[in-house]
């Protein structure tokens, strides 16, 4: 039986990456993404945007929506303070899998909740599984038709708070514009643009960072 690309990605992090280096499990991942195949991981250009965002926020506690095979998932545990927390959701249970062994690879397994099933499932019931309150930050990056209906959810169920920062992947490429019109126009975001390249290629993409205000009633 063949291997999927999932399976080849987590092979090249198992013979390349050192067991407990988070750095080096992302360098062998964009190693292979450059040279062997390609993968919709955020990718080094976008990535170090991301740490720089995640950095500047340092989130005690933040949600990832589409884990993959864990890239980013790494990528932004590794940057959390002492006792921060990362909740990822990944429906796909191939996809689960992986991103578990990558995430344990890196040794962030201590600082990662991966969940296995769907926002539109999961979203609602995190605050009583989990004991979230809100989120510090909030990371896009799974089906773009769902950015929009994902963050009114997160909206409903007050999961954001003053300040909260959204920040979606493929606001470009492959595109979120219902996404992108609204946190633009919405008086209840304050939202700015990085523009960079789809990982890994030439093409232009860009990150939307959105930072919740609140909302206007009391
Ligand atoms: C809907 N609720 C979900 N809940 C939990 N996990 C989910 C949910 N929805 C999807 N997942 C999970 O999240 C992941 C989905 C990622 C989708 N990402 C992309 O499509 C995507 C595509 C490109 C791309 C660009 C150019 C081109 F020529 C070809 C591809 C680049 C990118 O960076 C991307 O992120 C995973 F696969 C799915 O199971
Ligand atoms: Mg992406």
């Amino acid at each position: 039986t063949h291997s999927s690309r999932p399976q080849r990605l987590l092979r090249a992090v198992q013979k390349g990456a050192v067991r407990g280096d988070a750095r080096s499990v992302v360098a062998n991942i964009d190693r292979f993404c450059h040279h062997s195949e390609w993968a919709m991981n955020i990718g080094d250009e976008k990535g170090a945007i991301l740490d720089s965002v995640v950095s500047e926020v340092n989130p005690a506690l933040a949600l990832e929506l589409g884990t993959y095979c864990g890239y980013s998932t790494v990528r932004i545990a590794r940057l959390l303070p002492p006792g921060g927390r990362l909740i990822t959701l990944e429906f796909n249970p191939e996809y689960a899998a992986v991103a578990r062994q990558v995430i344990e690879w890196a040794g962030l397994e201590d600082s990662v909740q991966l969940v296995e099933g769907g926002s539109g499932d999961w979203i609602p019931q995190l605050k009583e599984h989990f004991g979230v309150q809100s989120f510090d930050f909030v990371f896009l990056d799974h089906w773009k038709e769902r950015y929009l209906p994902d963050i009114h959810l997160l909206e409903e169920c007050e999961l954001l708070r003053k300040g909260t920062v959204v920040l979606a992947d493929n606001v470009v490429c492959p595109g979120a514009p219902d996404y992108l019109a609204y946190v633009r126009n919405s008086p209840a975001y304050q939202s700015s643009y990085f523009q960079s390249h789809l990982e890994y290629t030439k093409a232009v993409d860009g990150l939307e960072k959105s930072v919740y205000l609140g909302t206007t009633d009391a």
